[in-house]
This record gives structure tokens, C-alpha cells and sequence, in this order.
């Protein structure tokens, strides 16, 4: 069987879900997540800087982070497992300045999402997973940034209850400590 690159452009201007092309036969699947000309094609102009990837056990929070300055734009698949993965639009000119979206994406499904740049993001993990970064900037960790998973202006429903709730989350200690969307918009807005 063969699933096509399919390319939704999200109401969240320059933000995509793609799905992935997918082969499957006798011994498994080819899956392709990226094609330059293929993204060119649907108008979608990705450079790659870096490559990375994020292991997680179910319950984890990373969330919601950005480059404050060299701002990237990142392509994010969960390439096993199951995530709850989150974008919100933190550009000050922007139509849709502060609000957030949140996509389902599974080794299964072969979701991936194009995060524009000056995005926060972030992800509640709901299987052990591991997710890939296709980044179109460089990693610059003095600019590395983020504001509060709960913050209150966002306000970002996070489905807990698929991890048992909050006794089951799990957060690196820098997460827990995360400026909230006021206090960014004092400093930087
Ligand atoms: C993100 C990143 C981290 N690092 C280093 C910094 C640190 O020592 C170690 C672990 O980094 P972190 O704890 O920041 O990893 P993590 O909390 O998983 O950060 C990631 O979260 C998700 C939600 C994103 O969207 C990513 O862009 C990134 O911010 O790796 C790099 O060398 N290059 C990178 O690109």
C-alpha cells in the first residue's frame, strides 16, 4: 500500500500537518518525511540546520518552547508512540497572536507538523515515544526560551486524563520554573 505526502495548510498562518508517504508490504514500511522539492512544490520552503530527536516515557510535559531570537522553524514527527503535540502562535502582528492548536500525532498516523517560526511548542507524551526535529536554524541556547506549560493566558487543555492525571506527569526541573506569557510579553514585547 501507498500513502502520498498530503499537505494541510492549519489556520495558523504558515503552520502545516503533513502526512507523511508511506510504503508498506511483506516486511514493514518506507516511510519519507521530507522532500525538498516536494515541500517546494507546495510552496513550503524548509531549509535543514539540524536533526535531532526527543525519547520520552508516557506522562512527560516538554513544553512550550522557542528561540527567542535566530527564531526556527521545526518539522516534528512522533516517530513511535503517540503524542499530544502543541503550537501557539507568538508572533506580536499576528492574526492569531497567542492562541494554540493541538494535533494527535502517532508513529501510526504519520502526522508531522511544520512549527513557523517564532511558534512555542511543546507535547504531552501519551505513549513512550520518540519524536524527530527537522530544524530550519540552528540550536542557539542562549536564546532558547520558553513560558509556562499552564500558563493562564494561554490556557492550553492539555488531556491529562489520558496519562492519569497530574500525579503522572513528568517535567525536567527547567520546565517547572518556565516564565509565564506576562512576564515574556514585559521583557519582550
Ligand atoms: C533543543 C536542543 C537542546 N540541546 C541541549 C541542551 C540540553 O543540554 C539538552 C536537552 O535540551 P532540552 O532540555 O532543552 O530539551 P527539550 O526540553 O526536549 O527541548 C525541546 O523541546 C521541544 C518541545 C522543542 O520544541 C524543541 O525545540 C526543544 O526546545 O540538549 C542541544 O544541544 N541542541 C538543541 O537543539
Amino acid at each position: 500500500m501507498i500513502q502520498k505526502f498530503e499537505f494541510e495548510k492549519l489556520d495558523l498562518d504558515g503552520a502545516y500537518q503533513i502526512t507523511t508517504f508511506k510504503s508498506t508490504d511483506v516486511r514493514g514500511a518506507f516511510i519519507k518525511d521530507y522532500s525538498q522539492p516536494l515541500f517546494e512544490a507546495n510552496e513550503i520552503h524548509h531549509d535543514l540546520k539540524e536533526v535531532f530527536y526527543t525519547v520520552s516515557k508516557k506522562g512527560v510535559i516538554r513544553a512550550l518552547h522557542f528561540q527567542r531570537v535566530h527564531e526556527q522553524a521545526k518539522l516534528v514527527r512522533c516517530v513511535s508512540g503517540k503524542i499530544y503535540d502543541v503550537i501557539v502562535d507568538l508572533r506580536p502582528e499576528s492574526k492569531t497572536f497567542m492562541q494554540w492548536r493541538g494535533f494527535y500525532l502517532t508513529g501510526e498516523n504519520c502526522r508531522e507538523l511544520l512549527v513557523p517560526e517564532l511558534f512555542a511548542h511543546g507535547y504531552l507524551v501519551l505513549e513512550d515515544s520518540i519524536v524527530s526535529y527537522k530544524c530550519a536554524e540552528n540550536f542557539y541556547g542562549e536564546y532558547d526560551d520558553g513560558i509556562m506549560w499552564n500558563d493562564p493566558d494561554i490556557d492550553v487543555k492539555w488531556p491529562l486524563d489520558e496519562v492519569g492525571g497530574m500525579d503522572n506527569v513528568i517535567f525536567a526541573d527547567k520546565d517547572k520554573n518556565l516564565q509565564s506569557f506576562a512576564e515574556y510579553k514585559r521583557k519582550y514585547l
